[in-house]
């Protein structure tokens, strides 16, 4: 497990402040946040690797926020794997041997276990700089774990990746993460990949935490507009409650649940949670309002589709057969409806 209190860490020009955070033993965690928030710096000062000024960081230990960065039991993987290209592959991961008590025949014994368990026994021999990414992040992944790391810190391991080896590598992460019960602390600007790896997760803006807590929560129920269109809520329309829900451009929409005690609020919901139709001549069920279609996008596993209604501008992500089966294109008339249950009010 990883434990933080109160952090602060403090460098020219820039601050983190007062981040508190609780990875449990096993569990996996993502920190997401904009370029230049502040992930990298929390994932090196948990590490060790940058001076704390307030605050505790604790392991399953104990308290190790003065530890040096080997006798913490963290292993940090870097989004461009950091390997040395003056040794080769074995070189690269003996070079872990340095940070363990473990005998040498004990760490060969590992790292050939290790090596076959992430397929990568036939590049031992190699020259690091002909690896493939898919390759590289592999031989990184076991040499983070040579040094038995109680926690996997993970500075955007996947993003230098194509969509092939991103895919083999999330499934492997995935797959560490189930069958050694590795406790995994993830840095990532991708939300899919937060979806799919990921339990608990962090929202990080200029250096302090937004929000933070289990992954559906945050998706679905975000506190601010910031955190709504960073996790992927990219439906957000200015509302005001009235009795039965709030009211948008002068309509009403029924919504459930909290957050109607501000005026001035932004209704979420997410694109994948927005049903469309076909027009719906007959009396309008609750929530539902005519639009038209302005556009329509492919993004491979999804078709986002843009619908102009009373309510203003609305985006739906419909799978391209549910797309294919509502049978309209751009310019069509269409009913747009939004499930309660999946609306959102956010404080502006
Ligand atoms: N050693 C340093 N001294 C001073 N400022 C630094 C240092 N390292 C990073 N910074 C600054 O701290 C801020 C946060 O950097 P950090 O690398 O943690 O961002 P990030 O959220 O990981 O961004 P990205 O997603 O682009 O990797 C940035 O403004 C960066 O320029």
């Amino acid at each position: 497990m990883i434990e933080v209190q109160n952090l602060d860490v403090r460098l020219p020009g820039f601050a983190l402040e007062n981040i508190s955070l609780c990875v449990p033993q096993g569990a996996f965690g993502a920190l997401i946040g904009p370029t230049g928030s502040g992930k990298s710096i929390l994932l090196e000062a948990l590490a060790g690797l940058q001076p704390v000024k307030r605050g505790q960081i604790f392991n399953h230990r104990g308290e190790i926020t003065r530890l040096p960065p080997e006798r913490r039991g963290f292993g940090l993987v870097y989004q461009d794997a950091a390997l040395f290209p003056h040794l080769n592959v074995r070189e690269n991961l003996l070079f872990a041997r340095r940070y363990t008590d473990l005998a040498k025949a004990e760490v060969v014994r590992e790292m050939n276990e290790l090596s076959e368990r992430l397929g990568i026994t036939h590049l031992l021999q190699r020259d690091v700089r002909t690896l493939s990414g898919g390759e590289t992040q592999r031989v990184a992944l076991v040499r983070a774990l040579l040094v038995r790391p109680s926690v996997l810190l993970l500075d955007e391991p996947l993003s230098a990746l194509d969509p092939v080896f991103r895919e083999e590598i999330q499934y492997l992460l995935q797959r560490l993460h189930q069958e050694m019960g590795l406790t995994m602390l993830m840095v990532t600007h991708n939300f899919e990949e937060v979806v799919m790896l990921a339990e608990q997760v962090a929202v990080i803006h200029q250096g302090r935490f937004l929000q933070k807590g289990a992954v559906q929560e945050v998706f679905t129920t975000p506190r601010s507009p910031f955190v709504a269109r960073f996790v992927g809520m990219k439906n957000l329309l200015a509302a005001t409650p009235t009795q039965d829900g709030v009211l948008v451009a002068g309509h009403v929409v029924r919504t459930i649940g909290p957050g109607r005690e501000t005026n001035n609020q932004v209704l979420g919901i997410r694109p994948e949670d927005v049903l469309l139709a076909p027009p719906h001549p007959g009396a309008p069920s609750s929530n539902a309002y005519p639009g038209s279609i302005s556009a329509v996008t492919y993004h491979g596993v999804h078709c986002a589709v843009r619908v102009e209604c009373a309510l203003g501008e609305v985006t739906a992500h419909l799978s391209p057969r549910e797309y294919r089966e509502l049978g309209c294109s751009p310019g069509d008339a269409v009913t747009v409806i939004l499930p309660a249950e999946k609306l959102c009010s956010i404080p502006a």
